[in-house]
């Protein structure tokens, strides 16, 4: 049984840090615009499913991945399916505010997230960070629940911002996934 949140804790990296990335791995995980339709456009039917979405409160040095300010975050975990088939693993932390900025992000349910805040011209994004997942990672637990093949596994992560509100975005491309072959 998967407990949730899923501890990403990783040796995250910049873009120009990470070595040994081969040009499609450098392909995907670099992908400035959305996975969304990157992955829309590599299968004939995109889904999205949702693990779990809970309030979490923040630990001090979470904390410092968005703001001081924000100390609880509606943890949303979801699994990115190409053709039925499980991709990508991803952790969006969606700051919960007082006055419920972007409550939109809150009550997505199976949409995916990117297809919503790409729309929006106002979308910024820092810089993608990368990490490796290897095979003692605690993220190994889903994908052996997901009877995937146990393997090193690789991630990126970066801030969006809309207007004045910043969430972070975690993608773990899974076994399976096309920047592996
Ligand atoms: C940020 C994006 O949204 C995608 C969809 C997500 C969701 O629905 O929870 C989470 C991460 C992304 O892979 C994107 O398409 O780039």
């Amino acid at each position: 049984m998967i407990t949730f949140p899923l501890s990403l804790s990783a040796d995250w990296q910049s873009t120009a840090q990470v070595t040994g990335l081969s040009n499609a791995e450098k392909e995907w995980l670099f992908e400035p615009h959305s996975l969304t339709a990157k992955l829309k456009s590599q299968s004939q039917r995109f889904a999205v499913k949702v693990l779990s979405e809970q309030k979490v409160d923040l630990s001090q040095s979470q904390q410092t991945l968005l703001s001081e300010q924000v100390s609880t975050v509606l943890n949303r975990e979801v699994l990115l399916l190409c053709d039925e088939q499980p991709i990508v693993y991803a952790q969006s932390w969606l700051p919960v505010t007082s006055n419920n900025t972007n409550n939109q992000l809150h009550n997505m349910g199976e949409r995916p997230l990117g297809d919503v805040i790409f729309q929006d011209p106002a979308l910024r994004r820092t810089d993608i960070e990368i990490a490796r997942f290897d095979d003692n990672h605690p993220l190994q637990s889903l994908v052996s629940e997901l009877n995937l093949p146990n393997r090193s596994l690789l991630g990126r992560r970066s801030v969006f911002s809309l207007h004045n509100y910043k969430f972070l975005v975690c993608e773990v491309f899974l076994p399976g996934a096309y920047l592996y072959s």
